[in-house]
């Protein structure tokens, strides 16, 4: 909750939409691309998801930082996010657990943020006029100036994004003698997706976004994962021309939000940038093969073309985004390979879709 001794901070949109409210986190000047999130819970999961990289998050939900931060509820190793805006976001923090309060971690990780926003408000205004960047400063006051500063902030429409936020060098996980070896193509993963892969008996070698099929095939795998990650897919030469070679090998592989985009590219297949995109927990998708409805999370601004899938003669879509209608899930005909829009990791969210990792896994199994 802002209070009278806090400095003044002001939000200004690419469109000239300005907010002003009080300063929380550091204190300073930082830029990206405004994004909402409809979550409830989990924000230190989202802070930390190398996915948002470059975006400003507005949270949706009135209160954020009532039950603190703890150290090991992470999805990496620092916040990723490069901004954040919300209406309440608090010092005090109630759960005995707790390591810190969400004030002192944004401090420590650099992160510039603004309270006291109308955030009804601006996440209609977002909704409506679409994603766009922004400028956060509690040091510059003068709109003016702030403006100049935002003109130089690159779109988010192509820009590279993965290899900032990827391993820089490989390590492994989980048991060496498993039967199950997976290669994972590193470009911003979740800690979650990981150790949903090592519950389930996995052996995980993973590599930094640059990696070719060479060094893959030298961990022996006989499954592949491409990551998520952050920015646009579209801009990923070096990535869609691994996940083709990937593919070639006809072994089990399965992708994840830019690890589905990246399938979908590597098959011809076009991504685009969305109006505003799917942030929270309660995205529903149905699935095609078993005709059963999922509750989903999810942090997407890009998506495949539904029109190219629908013509695509070896891609079939398997699941499907009961609010819009937006393509959530394919299969290639061809080769064992599979990929989701959402994110099954569910960290935070629902777990209904967990049941995908055991399907990678026995698909894994089967092709030995
Ligand atoms: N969660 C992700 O992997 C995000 C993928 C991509 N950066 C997008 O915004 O669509």
């Amino acid at each position: 909750m802002s209070t009278p001794l806090q400095k003044q901070a002001i939000l200004l949109l690419e469109d000239g939409t300005v907010h002003y409210g009080k300063a929380f986190g550091k204190i300073g000047t930082t830029t990206g691309e405004i994004c909402f999130n409809t979550g409830m819970t989990g924000y230190q999961e989202v802070f930390t998801d190398p996915s948002y990289y470059g975006q400003i998050i507005i949270m949706n939900n009135v209160h954020v930082g009532n039950y603190g931060i703890k150290d090991d509820e992470v999805e990496s190793d620092s916040v990723k996010i490069r901004g954040l805006i919300g209406r309440n976001l608090e010092e005090q923090y109630s759960r005995k657990l707790a390591n810190a309060s969400l004030d002192t971690y944004l401090q420590m990780n650099n992160i510039v943020c603004i309270e006291g926003v109308d955030t009804r408000d601006l996440v209609i205004h977002v909704r409506q006029k679409g994603a766009m960047n922004c400028i956060i400063s509690s040091e510059i006051l003068d709109v003016e100036e702030l403006k100049k500063e935002l003109a130089k902030v690159p779109s988010m429409d192509g820009l590279e994004l993965a290899s900032k936020v990827s391993t820089n060098e490989a390590y492994t996980m989980g048991d060496p003698n498993s039967e199950v070896r997976i290669a994972v193509l590193d470009y911003g993963t979740k800690q979650h997706i990981l150790q949903c892969m090592v519950d389930r008996g996995a052996h995980l070698k993973v590599f930094p976004a640059k990696s070719k099929l060479a060094d893959l095939k030298a961990f022996s795998p006989n499954g592949y994962f491409i990551s998520n990650g952050p920015g646009d897919p579209a801009a990923m030469d070096y990535a869609i021309a691994t996940v083709k070679d990937v593919l070639n090998e006809s072994k089990p592989t399965f992708g994840i939000c830019l690890g589905h985009q990246l399938l979908a590219l590597a098959s011809g297949i076009n991504t685009f940038k969305m109006h505003h995109g799917h942030r929270g927990l309660n995205h529903p998708v149905k699935n095609l093969i078993t005709g059963k409805c999922e509750v989903t999370t999810q942090n997407h601004g890009f998506g495949v073309d539904p029109k190219e899938v629908s013509k695509a003669t070896n891609v079939e879509i398997t699941h499907v985004n009961l609010n819009d209608d937006s393509i959530e899930g394919i299969r290639l005909k061809d080769r064992p390979a599979f990929s989701v829009q959402y994110h099954p990791e569910s960290t935070p969210g629902p777990h209904d879709s967990r049941y995908l990792f055991d399907d990678f896994i026995e698909l894994i199994k089967k092709h030995k």
